[in-house]
């Protein structure tokens, strides 16, 4: 199996993998991609069971949609990459750097959580999903995702968001919600070796800052910051406050540490 990955940027470029969240595919990170393109090769993938990527029967773990990203990398022929993701990305990103140190250079985890139970309740989406409830469950979903303002200020944004969630395969994000349902990698944070930058968002409902913050104790070489007027998907909301942390952090020679 191979993950599905749109890959933009100068071919010899640093390579930077981005893991987009639960119910969305590698476009959901297109605000970002003018602002790292030039100068990293952006690999934007589908986590398993999500847009182009395969779908085999569920359910998932983290630990195996991790190992899908390191046949990526094997894949495409790349040792290391910086890696960034966002909620369910993060998750994966946590795993890869506490699991495959070697891979991953640099670290970036945005509005993710380390344990985000209680799991009978992800299991109870799982359920429903499998039974057919995607569609009705979209709605309050995506209020978590973007603030109430910006879901005035921008309904079309909101709704083509609202469409990638809906087209995401039931099973793909059912057996998902099963990974996030039995994931705790409070006790991996410490293993991990990479200079990590965590984002967490000032409103976001689903993954609250608090958990950014635990992240950031529990990873020794970590900064954390939180993004001001942003709810789940911060990277859409605040594109270019997340752009500017993304570049300082995966070229600090370059860039201005936050
Ligand atoms: O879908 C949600 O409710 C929020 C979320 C948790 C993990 C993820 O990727 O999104």
């Amino acid at each position: 199996m191979t993950l599905h990955a749109t890959v933009d940027g100068p071919p010899d470029a640093p390579v930077l993998l981005l893991g987009s969240s639960l119910g969305t595919t590698g476009a959901m990170w297109q605000p970002q991609v003018a602002a790292l393109a030039d100068r990293f090769r952006v690999v934007r993938y589908d986590h398993l069971g999500h847009g182009g990527s395969p779908v085999p029967p569920g359910p998932y773990t983290i630990d195996l949609l991790g190992r899908e990203v390191l046949g990526l990398l094997d894949h495409l022929g790349v040792g290391s990459a910086h890696y960034a993701g966002l909620s369910l990305g993060g998750m994966v990103g946590m795993w890869l750097a506490a699991h495959a140190p070697e891979r991953i250079d640099r670290l970036a985890l945005l509005c993710t959580s380390a344990c985000l139970g209680p799991a009978e309740v992800w299991r109870a989406r799982a359920a429903g999903v499998r039974a057919g409830q995607l569609g009705s469950l979209a709605d309050t979903v995506v209020s978590r995702w973007f603030t109430p303002g910006f879901a005035a200020a921008r309904p079309d944004t909101v709704a083509g968001y609202r469409d990638m969630l809906t087209a995401t395969p039931p099973a793909g994000y059912a057996a998902c919600c099963e990974a996030i349902a039995a994931m705790d990698l409070r006790a991996d944070l410490a293993a991990v070796r990479a200079p990590t930058l965590v984002i967490g968002a000032a409103d976001d409902p689903a993954t609250p800052p608090e958990h950014a913050a635990d992240i950031a104790e529990r990873i020794p070489a970590a900064r954390l910051a939180v993004v001001d007027d942003a709810a789940h998907l911060a990277n859409v909301e605040q594109p270019a406050a997340v752009a500017r942390l993304l570049r300082a952090h995966f070229e600090p020679e370059g860039g201005t540490n936050p």
